[in-house]
């Protein structure tokens, strides 16, 4: 069974995850991400979806054009765990470096 995180979990949170801030209302993490447009949001969306896959465990999250909005919460443990944790590193992980969003293709033509 997965548990929660304990409090000293919760105090290395802020230094962990510096651009994620604790959601309104909800045991979970979120972070609101912009791209120049469409096709680099939905690239890293990809991107995200398989460390979702990788790591089996899954954002909540909504796609607006260049906004890409995640929320991270670990629903068999009923709130935020080191899976959360994890993942939100992990998609970091991929804008780290000013690189620009993978998988950005081109228009298609
Ligand atoms: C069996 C499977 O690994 C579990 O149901 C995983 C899938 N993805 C998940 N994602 C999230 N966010 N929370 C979970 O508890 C969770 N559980």
């Amino acid at each position: 069974m997965v548990e929660t995180l304990d409090a000293a979990g919760r105090a290395a949170l802020a230094a962990a995850l510096p651009d994620w801030s604790m959601a309104a209302g909800r045991d979970a993490i979120e972070r609101r991400f912009r791209f120049a447009d469409f096709s680099a949001a939905w690239g890293f969306m990809a991107r995200v979806a398989l460390l979702a896959e990788q790591q089996e465990h899954h954002p909540e999250w909504s796609n607006v054009w260049n906004r890409v909005d995640i929320l991270l919460t670990t629903h068999d443990a009923g709130g935020l765990s080191e899976r959360d944790v994890r993942l939100a590193r992990a998609i970091d992980g991929l804008l780290a470096g000013g690189r620009p969003p993978p998988l950005s293709p081109g228009r298609p033509r």
